[in-house]
Formats: structure tokens, C-alpha cells, sequence
């Protein structure tokens, strides 16, 4: 077994050396071969697509975030090289989604002991993949400040949040699904391939990862007024039966911003800039990512069976 592991030295403030100092142990007690991949921030996908084509591992893991997850997702996307992660980012929403646990040594058990699962991709404009979460409105401005504060983790998210909560205004779009054409106004429309944000919020609790389907997630209230109630249905994952938010079941979609209007766009954590027209294509079961043998979200599964949806 070959594992090449990307390891993103800056994500989640985290330190990675007692890790990186204890693979040389892990791989005598677990029996594998591994080469180190440092990201740099810039042209990583390149030189870790040329690596990979030499190297020719059995599993690419991402030591990081959501952002070096998506990284090594693009990298093995459409072939039989597998995704593992080893969360340390910030939030770690996929990791989260996917069961793997936060404990190292058993994240690293996961990629050997585990097994392995074909997940969909979101293609964005024909151009970027969102394995995960995208959106339009309010989070993704959220996003951005975040990318541009120093301060990291879910304290940095908190201060974006209260900021820009006090600036969300309404957008209007016209929505084109493969089955119909809906105009809605809305504070954000998540194009949502998961279930849960990096800080837990049930955005989605119809989301699976490998149904060959995405959900637009309409938020269409945010005022002061309302605060608490969204706040706790959006923990609570009962938001999509308020009168605030609605849920679009889709395989594709077609997002167009009236009196083109721009609005920042977010993927998987990544700003990806202003758009006007935002098309999103699922691209089904063509990411194989390594889990925990017994997935342990029953309570969101039963959940999951009492939605109902268009
Ligand atoms: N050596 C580096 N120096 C600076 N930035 C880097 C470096 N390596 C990667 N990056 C940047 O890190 C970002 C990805 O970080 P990642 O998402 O993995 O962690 P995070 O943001 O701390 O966690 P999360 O996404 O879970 O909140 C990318 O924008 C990438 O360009």
C-alpha cells in the first residue's frame, strides 16, 4: 500500500510535525509505503498532478482542510487513485461528513482499514468542482472577508458572521433545474452536495454525497428578527420546514442574477470571484474516497427518511 500525503502546513493553525514526526512509526506498525507532499499556496495541483502520474499511489491523503481536500479531490477525480484526509483544518466539513474521526492515528487507520466509497462531483460553470458546499449571498461574503482576516478557526468565523449578517441584502434570480424554472429572492442559495458546513450548521439534512444529486438551499429571510429562529433550525436541521428556507432537489441547474448583478461565489471554502450566471452539473460517483467501515450518522439517517422534497 503507497499513500502520498498532502500536507498543508498553514491549514486550521494547526502544527503538523507531531504527525509528520510519527508517520516513520505508523508506517512500520501499519505496513505501508508513503511519500510527503508540502502544498506552498501556489501551483500545488500542478506539481502534485505531476507527482501522482510518477508515483502512482494507491491512496492521495490531504492533511488539511476543506481547501487541500478539494486539491487532492481534483487531482484523483475520474480515476481509481483513492481521496483519504487526515482533518486539520479550521472546520472540516468533509471530513466531518464523511465519519472520519478527528483522533490522527485513527484517521490514518481509516485509509488502511477502511473502505472505499465512488462520491459525486458539483461542476461549477463548467470550471471549478465543489465536492462539498458552494455558495451565492451571505456565507460566501462571509467567506471572503475570512479569507482576507487573520484571524483563523471558528472564532475567525464568528466575527464574519456578526459582520455580515448586518450588511446581507436580498437578491433576485431566476432558477432553470433539468424539470422547471423558479424566480426566487433570496439572501443565499447553496448549491449543496453535503449535508453539513465546517461549523455544523445542517444545511442539508437530504444530502448524500453519492445519490447522483445536489440540493439548492434557499435561505429567504435574515433579519434580526428572526436571528434566533434561523439559527437554531439551521442547527437543528429543521431550517427547510421554516418558512425562511426551501429545498430544490436537482441533478442541474442554472442560477441567473436579475439586472445582471454579480455576486461573490464560494466552492468548497474557495472563493472562486463574481458572477452573474452560476451553472452547476453533477458529475456522478467519480471521486473514490476512503471511510470508516461503519459509519456512525444514524440519528442524520432517520432524519433523512422523513424529508420530503420536490
Ligand atoms: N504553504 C502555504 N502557505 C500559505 N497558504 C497555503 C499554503 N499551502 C496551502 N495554502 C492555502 O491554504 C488554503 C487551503 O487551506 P485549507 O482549507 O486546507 O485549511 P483551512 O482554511 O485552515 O481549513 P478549513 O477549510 O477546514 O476551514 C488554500 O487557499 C491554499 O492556497
Amino acid at each position: 500500500m503507497k499513500l502520498l500525503f498532502v500536507v498543508n502546513p498553514i491549514s486550521g493553525d494547526n502544527d503538523k510535525k507531531g504527525f509528520l514526526d510519527s508517520l516513520e512509526g505508523f508506517a512500520y506498525r501499519y505496513i505501508f509505503e508513503y511519500d510527503l507532499f508540502l502544498t506552498t499556496g501556489n501551483h500545488d495541483k500542478k506539481q502534485l498532478n505531476r507527482l501522482v502520474n510518477r508515483e502512482k499511489p494507491d491512496i492521495v491523503v490531504a492533511v488539511g482542510g476543506d481547501g487541500t481536500v478539494l486539491l487532492v479531490a481534483e487531482v484523483v477525480m475520474h480515476t481509481n487513485i483513492r481521496l483519504g484526509i487526515i482533518p486539520y483544518g479550521s472546520a472540516n466539513g468533509m471530513a466531518a461528513e464523511l465519519n472520519i474521526p478527528n483522533h490522527k492515528e485513527e484517521a490514518l487507520k481509516v485509509l488502511l482499514q477502511g473502505k472505499s466509497v465512488a462520491i459525486d462531483n458539483l461542476k461549477i460553470n463548467q470550471t471549478h468542482n465543489c465536492i462539498h458546499i458552494g455558495d451565492i449571498g451571505f456565507n460566501a461574503r462571509m467567506v471572503k472577508r475570512f479569507e482576507t482576516d487573520r484571524m483563523r478557526g471558528f472564532k475567525g468565523y464568528a466575527k464574519q458572521f456578526f459582520k455580515e449578517f448586518s450588511l446581507s441584502k436580498k437578491i433576485k434570480v431566476d432558477i432553470q433545474t433539468e424539470k422547471k424554472r423558479y424566480t426566487k429572492s433570496a439572501h443565499m442559495i447553496a448549491f449543496a452536495n453535503a449535508r453539513r458546513y465546517g461549523t455544523k450548521a445542517l444545511l442539508n439534512p437530504i444530502g448524500k454525497l453519492d445519490d447522483g444529486y445536489f440540493e439548492l438551499c434557499i435561505l429567504k429571510d435574515l433579519s434580526v428578527r428572526v436571528l434566533f429562529l434561523i439559527l437554531l433550525s439551521w442547527f437543528t436541521g429543521s431550517m427547510y420546514k421554516t418558512r425562511f428556507a426551501e429545498i430544490i432537489r436537482c441533478k442541474k441547474a442554472r442560477i441567473q442574477l436579475h439586472k445582471n448583478k454579480r455576486m461573490t461565489v464560494q466552492v468548497d471554502g474557495e472563493v472562486i470571484g463574481d458572477k452573474n450566471t452560476i451553472s452547476i452539473d453533477v458529475e456522478p460517483s467519480c471521486l473514490h474516497v476512503m471511510v470508516p467501515k461503519e459509519p456512525s450518522g444514524k440519528f442524520l439517517d432517520l432524519l433523512v427518511a422523513e424529508v420530503e422534497y420536490e
